[in-house]
């Protein structure tokens, strides 16, 4: 809703009173509508101030009415009463103007802001674009350059830059509701012709066509299929070229084309998930609001590998004091050295200080005594990470966590080599660890809640989106990836090229396909956990070559690591690159050779594989395993898992995450479509659908929110 209240005897104060964000809810359009009318109705009243409660002008409108049928008073009529009130309208800017509400100050006839504020039009990252005239009234303001910059990638300006692009007139330190009154006083009775932005000529720079063939060719290399950046544009273009009451019309349309397409569901969804995971909870009880996070001060991290540099830079940017170890004096250096470039090049990009002293380097793993928090990062090798383990228990003080970054060996046997294995959890950071958002927080059986929610606490201070998850072999995200590489082999071995696999996957919107992604982050990583996992056996022909433990299996992969292609590193893979590091992947003839005589060898014959199928075999055999990790309790909802994919593993954000995927083609046809190659490959047991996908299926394809009552008693239900 809003309130209305006089101050100092003629400015009307209308303020959004909807926490936490004063999100523009049916209530609050109907109430700011009402207001307006009353303050132009009272002949006392001068001037009008529009503000939000709490310190937040607006964070757009509410999100969570857009899946519902819409009530209350339109947001488009709302904007224009405004802009054509007779008295002067102010916006007081606090906290924040995001999307409508930047829409809402836009008609407003001034713009007063607090230094602090932040503005923007974020709504391209919900699948929409700023539908209540900002594609029509900021490039008039601001100019076609500026605003496309701000519509098509959703960033966040500060008042200061506001202020430099003329969006505001105005920034104070000081108190902006104050500050907008005054100046609401100071213009009172003034002609306000020229303060109504939607009768600005839109200006027309001389080279107006490249500039939008420029931002076409920019947002169609960065959208990776998503639409809704390339309709930003169009609706802006629509600001140059028609009048406004017609780009307005055109505003809508488009508008109405995002909003009824399955990527805004998808993001709107995906952003929910991201804030749903931090309410966070175990299989054994432990939730985000009961369980206390311990204090942190000082952490550790031992092994300063490209993990361990990476949590260390991490650690030192969010303000821990860090004794990073490496027990190699060489090693140590050349870490000493990665890491000072890391932060330097962090300090410059986010213009923050320097983090180095933060950062006390150690070649003795006595030098962890003190800490809170240990993290660590050495190879993933369950003999050497017992020893470490061993150690951290008799060096570090009681209390302190004891974290491991492994990938996917079990925290529990780690847990079994310390005295307190209620101290152990795993924290799976993701490659480069000062870059990527996801932290895959791993409890064991033993994992005391207190030590869970400190986990889930670090990660958020270290700017991680953390996800809480049980533990198993390979946690949510690469347990998931096994049956999704699988498929990716078998399609070789039927008759695929990685080429054609990788462009499949990557026309559905991954960053990556699957065997440029393997380039990238080495063959060997698997090939070693194949070996220890005594799937790797001498090289024989003939079916007993592809299979293991009865089911199918693929040695692909590791014929290619005997022969030394390890990917990019090596300059050879799935595909092949100019040099030993490079960059770009070019289909290799030698692989093709090789894949024909490797089905030769074994009696396979090369089939023509359609796009559908390598779709379908890979994603659905990926999404099977998801709801095998929700059957198990090892993710809490579809949520964490569509997080963890989105955000460590390249999934398209357009497309929601795995989970929601699934439900969006429709859960009944996913198990069919897993039957019919199941038929076709008996062997594959990944292919077998999982009685809760079933189980939901039948029960007619609830929508995804319904999912955890199912879940949470799998028992009794299944
Ligand atoms: C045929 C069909 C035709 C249909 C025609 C229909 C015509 C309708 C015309 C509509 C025109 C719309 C025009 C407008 O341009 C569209 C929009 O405004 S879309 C919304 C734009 N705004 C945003 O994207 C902001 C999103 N929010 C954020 O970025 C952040 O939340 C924040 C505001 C920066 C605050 O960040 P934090 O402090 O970190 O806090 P959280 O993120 O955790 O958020 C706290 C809490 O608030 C909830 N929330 C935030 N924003 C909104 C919102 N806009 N609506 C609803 N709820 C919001 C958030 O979910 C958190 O709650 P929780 O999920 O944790 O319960």
């Amino acid at each position: 809703m809003a309130l209305y209240s006089r101050v100092s005897g003629s400015v009307g104060m209308i303020t959004l009173q909807n926490p936490p964000v004063n999100a523009l809810s049916a209530a609050v359009r109907q109430g700011i509508v009402d207001m307006m009318h009353r303050a132009l109705s009272e002949p006392e009243v001068k001037s009008v101030v529009i503000c939000g409660q709490n310190g937040k002008f607006c964070g757009g409108a509410d999100i969570r009415e857009f899946g519902a049928k819409m009530t209350g008073p339109p947001l488009v009529p709302m904007v224009h009463l405004i802009e054509a009130a007779s008295k002067p309208v102010v916006a007081a800017i606090e906290g924040i103007a995001l999307g409508g509400g930047l829409e809402l100050a836009l008609s407003c006839h001034y713009r007063i802001a607090h230094s602090k504020a932040t503005l923007g039009f974020p709504e391209v990252a919900l699948g929409l674009l700023p539908g209540a005239g900002g594609t029509q009234r900021l490039p008039r303001l601001i100019g076609v350059p500026a605003a496309l910059d701000l519509i098509t990638t959703g960033r966040h300006v500060t008042a200061a830059e506001a202020r430099q692009l003329g969006i505001v007139d105005e920034v104070t330190d000081l108190n902006a509701v104050d500050a907008a009154v005054k100046f609401a006083q100071s213009v009172t009775g003034k002609s306000l012709d020229a303060r109504r932005i939607s009768t600005y000529p839109c200006p027309r720079p001389p080279d107006l066509d490249a500039i939008f063939e420029r931002a076409m060719q920019q947002v169609r290399r960065s959208a990776r299929g998503a639409i809704a950046p390339g309709t930003c544009v169009q609706a802006v273009h629509a600001a140059v070229t028609l009048p406004y009451a017609k780009g307005m019309e055109r505003e809508r349309e488009l508008f109405s084309l995002l909003f009824t397409s399955g990527q805004a569901r998808a993001l709107q969804y995906y952003f929910f998930a991201q804030r749903a995971v931090s309410r966070w909870s175990t299989a054994n009880g432990a939730r985000w609001d009961t369980s206390k996070p311990r204090p942190v001060r000082k952490a550790a991290v031992i092994g300063l590998g490209t993990m361990g540099r990476g949590i260390t830079v991490s650690l030192a940017q969010a303000g821990f004091s860090v004794v990073a170890v490496e027990t190699q004096e060489q090693q140590l250096s050349e870490a000493k050295q990665a890491v000072s470039g890391m932060l330097e090049r962090g300090a410059k990009r986010r213009g923050v200080p320097l983090a180095h002293d933060k950062i006390k380097y150690s070649c003795s793993v006595q030098a962890v005594a003190d800490v809170d928090l240990v993290i660590e990062a050495v190879f993933e090798d369950m003999a050497l990470k017992k020893t470490v383990f061993q150690q951290l228990s008799a060096i570090c003080k009681p209390g302190a966590l004891l974290c491991t970054n492994t990938s996917g060996l079990d925290i529990d046997e780690l847990a079994s080599q310390t005295q307190s294995p209620e101290l152990v959890v795993g924290m799976h950071f993701f490659a480069p660890a000062h870059v990527m958002q996801l932290l895959e927080v791993v409890y064991g059986p033993r994992s005391s809640p207190e030590v869970v929610a400190t986990a889930m606490q670090m990660g958020k201070k270290m700017g991680k989106v953390s996800v809480a998850v049980g533990n198993c072999r390979g946690f949510v995200g690469n347990r998931m990836l096994k049956p999704y590489l699988e498929q990716a082999f078998f399609l070789l071995e039927e008759g695929a090229t990685p080429e054609q696999v990788d462009q499949v996957l990557e026309e559905f919107g991954f960053a990556m396909g699957v065997f440029k992604v393997s380039d990238l982050s080495g063959l060997d990583v698997g090939w070693k956990v194949r070996k220890s996992d005594g799937l790797v056996s001498p090289a024989s022909t003939g079916t007993s070559a592809r299979i293991r433990g009865g089911s199918r299996y693929s040695p692909l992969g590791d014929l290619l690591c005997e022969r030394g292609r390890f990917g990019q590193k090596t300059g050879r893979g799935w595909f092949q690159y100019d040099k030993p590091g490079g960059r770009v992947a070019k289909p290799d003839p030698w692989l093709h050779g090789f894949l024909e005589e490797y089905r030769a060898q074994h009696g396979l014959v090369a089939r023509r594989i359609d796009h559908q199928e390598v779709l379908e075999r890979c994603l659905y055999a990926l999404i099977n395993e998801g709801f095998q990790i929700l059957q198990d309790g090892i993710a809490a909802g579809p949520e964490d898992i569509d997080v963890i994919y989105v955000l460590g593993y390249g999934w398209p954000r357009h497309r929601g995450g795995p989970m929601f995927y699934a439900g969006q083609v429709g859960l009944d046809k996913v198990v069919e479509r897993l039957e019919h190659y199941q038929q076709i490959h008996p062997d594959v047991p990944g292919l077998q659908p999982c009685s809760l996908l079933r189980k939901l299926a039948a029960s007619g394809n609830p929508a995804i929110h319904k999912w955890r009552e199912v879940i949470q008693k799998p028992r009794s239900q299944l």
